[in-house]
């Protein structure tokens, strides 16, 4: 396909969402090649100093740390870059069946200005006030709609497809947790975080969402972390219906679901699930649970972040090594502290070994980071001969295809550990002041 896209195709594409770096845009036309298709366009923040276009591929530092991926060190510039490392590097951890790393095509520079004026009112006003569309990226990537079937879907069915951001699945074990940040291993990173968030006016309310839920294996935990994802969405579960969404925040985080909130969902429901009044949602809910339960997805994004095994505590040593630079978080601790030692020892390993410590670490915080998109439509009667896997709510008698897909599989730059450690430290150090506050509360009254 060699097509350029011009300003006047801009009005075909839609707000769909976004992140904080990319801006998603669904395709509302008729050309063959863009139905079912996004358009997932670059960002760039307004207070950077000048938009850059096609930035050189990865750092030299960066290219040493992940030499074993070839294509990933000869890709010429960022965004090639990037596409490599899903192709090469989240595809073969995570099944290159349920990643979609779509394709570049070129945009003219009218296209994207016009496509960022077009939305401008769609966008969560703190997205718009942090980053603007790109005006200088000469390509956007081109990715499957997964908020949609396409192929053999008939017009008449619908298509319900659920978006989940899961964060991190798992308490970290790491000896190098320092001992005034033991709460770590036993306090989720997503739950103290919440405390962080609402402290800063970020979030309005703490989650009801426990990630150790929804990775446990365990069926009935799955179910409440289902539960308490639809109770508070925030940025990490979004419904959509044929493509529009009907449950969460449109590019940014949603606040409690209301009442009212939960009865136009309730409504929504009608076309989807048979059941009577009142129970479309809590069905809803067994489906998802009993897709993620039985599909095993989340036990391959698990282990995928369980390869971050030193913890950023442990991770940031060897990237000094990395970068050969004197360690600042050794040049702060004090030499009698006991885990001086240990973090010496870190300092004594070979760049070999630096590099993989740091490389997984990044690795891990993009599954830390993935979300996962899982769409569903109605079976019908005796079709067995589907492509896709086939889940039953028996409580309704409805049989579902489904498919499931990771999405945002952005490789994240070495250069950010520095500020992975200090964002550690800070919500740590938050939650532990708390919990002290608490206490002493407590012990007045
Ligand atoms: O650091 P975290 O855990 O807050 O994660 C960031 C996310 O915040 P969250 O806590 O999920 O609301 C953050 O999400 P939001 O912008 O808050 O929706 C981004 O996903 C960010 O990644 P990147 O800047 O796109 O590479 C994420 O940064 P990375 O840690 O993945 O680099
Ligand atoms: N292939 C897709 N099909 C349907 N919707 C999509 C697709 N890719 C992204 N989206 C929608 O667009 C939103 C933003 O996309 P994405 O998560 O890739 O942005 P990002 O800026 O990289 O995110 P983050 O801030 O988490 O790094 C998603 O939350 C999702 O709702
Ligand atoms: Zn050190």
């Amino acid at each position: 396909m060699v097509m350029v896209l011009q300003a006047n195709d801009a009005r075909e594409w839609c707000y769909r969402g976004e992140g904080a770096v990319n801006l998603v845009l669904a395709y509302s036309g008729e050309h063959p090649d863009f139905v079912g298709k996004v358009l997932r366009v670059q960002k760039v923040p307004r207070n950077g100093s000048q938009c850059e276009n096609g930035h050189p591929g990865l750092t030299e530092l960066e290219c040493l740390m992940w030499k074993e991926f070839k294509e990933l060190v000869s890709a010429p510039t960022k965004e090639m870059a990037e596409y490599c490392f899903v192709q090469h590097v989240m595809c073969s951890l995570l099944g290159s069946k349920n990643v979609d790393a779509g394709i570049h095509i070129p945009v003219t520079r009218e296209f994207l200005e016009t496509v960022d004026n077009n939305v401008l009112c769609q966008r969560p006003s703190f997205r718009v006030d942090a980053a603007m569309v790109n005006p200088l990226c000469d390509s956007v990537l081109l990715i499957s709609d997964h908020s949609l079937f396409t192929r053999g879907a008939l017009k008449k069915d619908f298509c319900i497809s659920v978006e989940i951001k899961p964060k991190c699945g798992f308490l970290p074990l790491s000896e190098f947790i320092a001992s005034e940040n033991s709460i770590k291993r036993s306090v989720t990173r997503f739950k103290m975080h919440q405390a962080l968030k609402l402290h800063q006016g970020k979030i309005s309310e703490i989650s009801a969402y426990d990630p150790l839920d929804l990775f446990s294996g365990s069926s009935d935990r799955v179910h409440k972390a289902i539960k308490g994802l639809f109770k508070t969405p925030q940025n990490n579960f979004r419904v959509f219906l044929n493509g529009s969404l009907i449950l969460g925040g449109l590019g940014g985080n949603a606040d409690a679901t209301s009442c009212e909130v939960g009865e136009t969902f309730e409504n929504a429901l009608k076309c989807v699930i048979q059941a009577i009044d009142g129970q479309r949602t809590q069905r809803f809910l067994d489906l998802i649970s009993k897709t993620i339960f039985s599909s095993g997805l989340l036990n391959k994004v698990l282990e995928v972040q369980k390869l971050d095994n030193a913890d950023i505590e442990g991770a940031i040593h060897a990237y000094y090594n990395v970068i050969s630079q004197p360690c600042a978080v050794c040049n702060k601790r004090s030499a009698e502290d006991q885990l001086s030692e240990r973090y010496s020892s870190l300092h004594s390993i070979s760049n070999d070994e630096s590099m993989k410590i740091v490389r997984n670490y990044l690795i891990a915080a993009t599954a830390k980071d993935l979300s996962m998109m899982i769409s569903f439509r109605p079976r019908e009667d005796g079709s067995v001969e589907s492509p896709y896997s086939m889940v039953s709510l028996e409580s309704t008698n409805q049989n579902f295809d489904y498919k499931a897909y990771f999405i945002d599989l952005d490789l994240k730059p070495l250069e950010r550990m520095e500020y992975y450690y200090k964002l550690d430290q800070q919500i740590v150090g938050y939650y532990v002041q708390m919990v002290k506050s608490t206490q002493q509360l407590r012990h007045i009254e």
